[in-house]
């Protein structure tokens, strides 16, 4: 009796679907519902328990930046540091840049030097003032071309230097020195050298020696040594420590592509070998890949009371593929 009261007031409070769905008893229906009541109050209690914090999510895989890559010639190890940039067409000026290098690592051991392209100096023009104030010793090997123009590579930089901003002093503590490549034949001799040079000056920088002209028409490694010379004891003021015990007279060691030079006597050749004047194999001609080619001309330009020898040599690049 008791029950089937319970029955018809459970019929009454639940909505018929429900009491549909435990078939048609109201009563099943009434404890169904009050059993997920009670499961779900006890979920909210565990959950209030433990901080009311949502559930705690898969810890994100941990994010390191990648690591920054410092050349160890750009570390701050508290060495001083020499820039050796170099504008070229055809290698000369990268050569002797090269070269520098090579002598000044010898001569200064503790000293980082680091032979850089123009083209590669900055990628965008606001780079070179923010880079060039945070040098201190810089020296340029810069050839010059057509009606005074700038090698391809350094192009961009003389645009940007000579160009682009007011001449204010902005250099500090830059020490800075030019050797210019060119050739006197040319109405503008070392024109893009002396500019630079002229400019650094104004913007504030200490030039150490004259800027060095170099003349192919006569012999520019001469004016290389003798502009070297010139360089060296400045440098030995500015990079030499006390206790650096390095002697001065380092011997050079030439990082410049060297050639062998062989003296063929005609009369000695059983044939002559056509193929000494083809291509060098590779698909470009340049100075790490050369070609051979016989010297057509060699004339000694001094005269025999000279104690110096500069030559001229003439070659033939028929069948080389560069004519
Ligand atoms: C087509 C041509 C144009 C040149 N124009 C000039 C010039 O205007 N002024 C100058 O002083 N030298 C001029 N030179 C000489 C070069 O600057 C010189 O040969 C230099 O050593 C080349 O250096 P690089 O091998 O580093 O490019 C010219 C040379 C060539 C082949």
């Amino acid at each position: 009796m008791a029950l089937e009261a319970a029955r018809e007031w459970a019929a009454s409070v639940l909505p018929p679907e429900l009491a549909a769905a435990a078939g048609g008893d109201p009563l099943a229906a009434l404890a169904a519902t009050a059993a997920a009541l009670v499961a779900g109050l006890l979920v909210l209690a565990f959950w209030l328990r433990s901080g009311g914090s949502a559930p705690p999510k898969p810890a994100p895989a941990s994010f390191r930046p990648p690591p920054v890559k410092v050349d160890a010639d750009d570390a701050d190890d508290g060495r001083k540091r020499v820039t050796i940039f170099f504008g070229t067409q055809t290698g000369t000026a990268e050569g002797f840049a090269k070269a520098m290098a090579e002598e000044a690592k010898a001569r200064y051991e503790k000293v980082v030097f680091k032979v850089v392209d123009l083209d590669d100096y900055a990628a965008e023009d606001d780079e070179y003032e923010e880079k060039l104030k945070k040098e201190t010793f810089a020296l340029f090997f810069l050839a010059t071309y057509g009606d005074g123009e700038p090698t391809d590579n350094a192009a961009r930089f003389y645009k940007w230097f000579t160009e682009g901003k007011e001449k204010e002093v902005w250099l500090k503590d830059f020490n800075y020195a030019v050797f210019g490549l060119g050739n006197r034949q040319y109405e503008h001799f070392n024109k893009v050298a002396k500019e630079v040079d002229e400019l650094l000056l104004e913007q504030g920088g200490k030039r150490l020696v004259p800027c060095g002209l170099g003349d192919d028409d006569q012999c520019i490694e001469d004016d290389f040594t003798a502009w070297k010379e010139l360089v060296w004891p400045e440098l030995d003021q500015l990079l030499r420590d006390e206790d650096d015990t390095t002697g001065a007279t380092t011997p050079y060691t030439a990082a410049i592509p060297e050639y062998r030079v062989v003296f063929i006597d005609k009369s000695d050749l059983e044939f002559e070998d056509k193929s000494w004047t083809l291509a060098n194999g590779n698909g470009v001609i340049d100075a790490q890949h050369p070609c051979r080619a016989n010297v057509a001309v060699r004339k000694e330009l001094h005269k025999p009371a000279s104690d110096r020898s500069c030559i001229h040599l003439e070659f033939d690049i028929s069948g080389t593929g560069l004519v």
